[in-house]
């Protein structure tokens, strides 16, 4: 019989053989995950399996996910994200050790890599344990290739089971780990039950005097010519109380994945998609990106201009905020603190300076963390209810476990002695809420339902939620140089550390403009140096956010 040992080397490096790195590539485990022209990805995927497999060794057997996708970029793009047990991103503590595994030159360097990282982690490798990995993909055309090279790389690690668990949006995988490791319903038929049932559940809340509204019905879809928009359609039947038309609905023939459409698109533009019009005019519109985990609401202000009134991310925040608030207030009225009360906003740098002051007059804790959801994650769960946005629209809202169980044995005290009552309806709301809400990761599809719930529980149209404040006029350019990580930030990402001097430059320039705000950042998903600006008016913050790139452009070439 084979040594276990010299069957799991041999696994490895057969594995390594078949997916050679070559020669000039590089891979890095960026924002999020790894990403590239899709033809180029199967290295990158492959080892990723590996590590996939690997973290469910380390946690002991736990489901742990890989997603394939390049969320919001090109069709050609692709991608891998691994998804922790926990249903968040993977430990950032795990991405230099991925990095390492993704360029390892040779199979050998890739086993001894593999090695060492074992015995550092006190992972047995061969025999006595299992690994289980749940994977998905998007609608990309690598896709179906790609996940079989994941496969590959996860059964290369010894006792690893890998579960297709099909075309799915990639929140839909975060919760389906998230679940499972919880002992809670998993497949694709619960989230759709559990989020279409939370959804009817908060609409039966609705105060009387409310919804009901035949304006405020009819919601277009823009499903980004992706997966989003094909779940859409599949639970459409059990959401009989919206009229939803999903344009860009990911449907054979109707369009290009991210071509002139999705969140991205329209939150960056601030045009309306491709499929929209002059008919659609007034409409409350939404857009999700390919991959349905961000999400921004629009309307079309004029049939003669494509420009659009943008309700975005940070605004997105805005009314969760509010209505949580709200419902927090009434059952806590009495005996105060009845449920605990640590609430939590957290933000980027790229959040709109006019809705961080409209967070903190409302008496809130705004704190702000570098780009990329797994900072936001990570800090809003520091709270007994932490609500975190990308102003791109990618956000959740996370109720701490202590939050969930006092809310659960509270309905039920007020089932049986106050049934009916204002708290009780209040307490009920915010159950709704917390399974409505993906607590997993931003997801669209979620978002979305219970922005429409909040909609109908206040009355309010496309109109009254944008009214909440006016956004500081904006503009954000991309800079080309020759290596963007000579910029080091600091203070999340707000102030520039390096090179010196750049900093007291850019002061300079944001002197010049009233309200004026600018910082600079490497992107972690592209070979850019991104450049945001804000000021009083919009010909103010664009020339601001020009004379800083030319500012960049001149110290880093
Ligand atoms: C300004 C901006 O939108 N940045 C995006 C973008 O990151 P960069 O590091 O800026 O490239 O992609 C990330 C992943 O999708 C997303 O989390 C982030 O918000
Ligand atoms: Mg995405």
């Amino acid at each position: 019989m084979a040594d276990p040992e010299d069957e799991q080397r041999a696994a490895l490096l057969v594995v390594a053989s078949l997916f050679p790195v070559p020669d000039g590539a590089h891979f890095s485990y960026g924002t999020a995950g790894f990403r590239a022209e899709g033809s180029t990805m199967a290295p990158a995927v492959c080892r990723a399996g590996i590590v996939a497999a690997l973290r469910s060794v380390k946690l002991g057997g736990a489901a742990v996910g890989m997603v394939i996708t390049a969320s919001h970029n090109p069709v050609y793009d692709n991608g891998v994200k691994i998804v922790d047990a926990d249903g968040g991103m993977m430990s950032r503590a795990w991405e230099p050790f991925s990095d390492a595994l993704a360029n390892a030159p040779t199979p050998d360097a890739l086993l001894q890599l593999v090695l060492q990282f074992a015995k550092d982690e006190g992972i047995t490798l061969g025999e006595g344990h299992s690994a289980q990995v749940l994977l998905a993909r998007d609608t990309r055309p690598t896709g179906e290739y790609l996940l079989d090279v994941a496969t590959k790389g996860i059964n290369a690690i010894v006792g690893s089971v890998a579960l297709d668990m099909g075309i799915l949006t990639t929140p839909q995988l975060h919760w389906m780990v998230r679940n499972k490791n919880r002992g809670l319903k998993s497949s694709q038929l619960d989230y759709f039950t559990q989020i279409t049932e939370s959804f009817r559940h908060l609409l039966e809340l609705t105060p009387d005097d409310k919804g009901s509204d035949k304006l405020i019905e009819k919601l277009i879809v823009d499903g980004a010519n992706g997966i989003g928009g094909l779940k859409l359609e599949e639970i459409k039947p059990k959401l009989a109380s919206l009229d939803i038309v999903v344009r860009n609905s990911g449907k054979e023939g109707e369009g290009i994945l991210n071509e002139r459409c999705g969140a991205d698109f329209v939150q960056k533009e601030k045009v309306h998609p491709a499929g929209f019009g002059p008919n659609d005019v007034g409409v409350r519109c939404a857009s999700f990106d390919g991959d349905a985990d961000r999400l921004v609401y629009f309307r079309i202000a004029s049939p003669s201009s494509t420009m659009i009134d943008l309700v975005d991310g940070d605004k997105i925040l805005s009314l969760f905020v509010l209505f949580i608030r709200e419902q927090l207030d009434i059952v806590n009225e009495k005996d105060n603190k009845v449920l605990p009360t640590r609430f939590g906003v957290v933000q980027t740098a790229y959040a709109n300076g006019a809705s961080t002051e409209f967070l903190k007059n409302l008496g809130l804790e705004v704190v702000f963390t570098s780009t990329g959801v797994k900072y936001l994650h990570e800090k809003a769960l520091e709270y007994d209810i932490g609500i975190y946005f990308e102003a791109n629209g990618h956000g959740t809202v996370l109720f701490s476990d202590e939050f969930v169980s006092r809310l659960e044995s509270l309905t039920s005290k007020f089932s049986s002695k106050a049934a009916g009552s204002t708290r009780h309806e209040a307490a009920l709301r915010l159950l709704a809420t917390t399974q409505l809400i993906n607590q997993a990761v931003g997801d669209a599809l979620s978002g979305m339902l219970l922005v429409e719930a909040i909609l109908q529980h206040k009355g309010w149209s496309l109109q009254n939620w944008s009214d909440l404040y006016t956004d500081l006029p904006s503009k954000q350019l991309k800079v080309k140089v020759k290596d963007r990580t000579c910029i080091v930030t600091t203070d999340a990402e707000r102030k520039v550390f390096q090179p010196s001097g750049l900093q007291e430059l850019i002061d300079r320039e944001v002197g010049n403009y009233s309200q004026g705000r600018c910082f600079v950042r490497p992107s972690g998903t592209e070979d850019v140096v991104r450049v945001y600006a804000e000021a009083s008016t919009a010909e103010a913050a664009n020339s601001l956010a020009k004379s800083v790139a030319q500012v960049v452009e001149r110290i880093l070439g």
